[in-house]
């Protein structure tokens, strides 16, 4: 008689460059879990930490704060033996242990050596990756962000026949593409009915496989869509093709930058927006997000910014003694101007 194989715990991947709306997807994957334990981990690309912040204390009823692992050391695809198998390991180790995981990458990690940390032999016969779920910026897409200069690529080509693509972002989105089970093609209140078909079309010509897009606002899927795919990723790994594949995992993220600036006590919201608008117009800032002090406000300024394309709410009280300075994190490509736009955020 055929002994029952033990079931593995499934995993949902989020994937989607910086900005996407990942953190807002699974927020709604949270708020509509209707009494199942998720577990969450999350991995940003810089060092501050906001998704998990947003996460944690959240209110979100059900969801309890250890419910939420982050890994805040370097990026989850180049840590996988340090960081991450340790933090699965621990979660499948509770007494009672989540029913579903759903790891949020960051917005610069390439799905591919994490979906291969899947068959680890520590991991590979209590884990399954259900599905990689890569969520998508409409308006990103509309406007060109991951587009190639044809010319720029062709001239390259000549001293390197090997050469894909002129632009960072292109590779990045095309490598979290080519993972997708599930892709996600979101911020369409951003954008018109014509253009939406048009990035479909372009979502289909770059995908490898048929893929199934859904198109949302807000990142208001049902689960039930989202959890449940079935498809067992991590046995799947040829039809997920790289940019990486011929570097065995390791690979450098030196195409990106990021740094944490601190800022004094803001006069008021308005001024400050504007300031943060002008900062990613004028340096070409990929993401900014963070926290602030306002004057006169006992509540916490979070910003959110992907662009020039800015958000804020006052989201929890300040703590009542200590300094009311606030952190942004921004993130940029090589060569963003660091000192210049500390001073710029610094209002000087
Ligand atoms: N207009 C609009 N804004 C959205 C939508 N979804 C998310 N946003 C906003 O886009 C910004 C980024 O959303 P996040 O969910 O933090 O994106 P993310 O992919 O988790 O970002 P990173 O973790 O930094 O890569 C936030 O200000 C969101 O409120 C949407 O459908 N429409």
């Amino acid at each position: 008689m055929n002994k029952a194989l033990p079931s593995r715990v499934p995993v949902t991947i989020i994937s989607g460059f910086l900005g996407a709306g990942k953190t807002t997807l699974l927020r709604h994957i949270l708020q509509n879990a209707k009494g199942h334990r998720i577990a969450v981990v999350v991995n940003e690309f810089g060092s501050l930490g906001v998704d998990g912040e947003i996460l944690r204390g959240c209110g979100i009823e059900g969801c309890r704060d250890d419910d939420v692992v982050e890994l805040v050391n370097g990026c989850l695809c180049c840590t996988v033996a340090d960081d991450f198998l340790p933090a699965m390991e621990a979660l499948l180790d509770r007494a009672d242990p989540p029913e579903h995981v759903v790891i949020e990458t960051s917005g610069l990690a390439l799905p591919k050596p994490l979906l291969k940390a899947f068959g680890w032999p520590t991991i590979r016969s209590r884990m399954t990756v259900d599905g990689v779920i890569t969520v998508v910026d409409a308006p990103a897409i509309a406007t060109g962000r991951f587009a190639d200069d044809p010319e720029a690529v062709a001239r390259q080509r000549e001293a390197d026949p090997s050469l894909d693509h002129d632009n960072p972002l292109a590779e990045v989105f095309e490598d979290q593409l080519n993972a997708a089970d599930l892709v996600v093609l979101n911020k369409t209140d951003l954008t018109d009915t014509g253009e939406l078909a048009k990035v479909e079309a372009e979502i289909r010509r770059l995908a490898p496989r048929p893929v199934q897009i859904i198109r949302a606002a807000e990142g208001r899927v049902d689960p039930a869509i989202l959890l449940g795919i079935g498809a067992e990723a991590e046995a799947d790994l040829d039809a997920r093709p790289s940019h990486h594949d011929a570097e065995e995992g390791e690979h450098e993220h030196d195409d990106f930058e990021s740094f944490v600036v601190e800022v004094p006590e803001q006069k008021d919201v308005e001024t400050f927006l504007s300031r943060l608008q002008d900062v990613a117009a004028r340096f070409d800032v990929l993401r900014m997000k963070g926290f602030a002090a306002v004057q006169g406000k006992a509540m916490r300024l979070a910003v959110q910014g992907v662009g020039t394309r800015f958000r804020y709410e006052f989201d929890r009280s300040l703590p009542a003694a200590g300094a009311r300075t606030g952190q942004i994190v921004v993130i940029g490509q090589k060569g963003l101007e660091e000192a210049a736009v500390r001073q710029a955020l610094a209002g000087v």
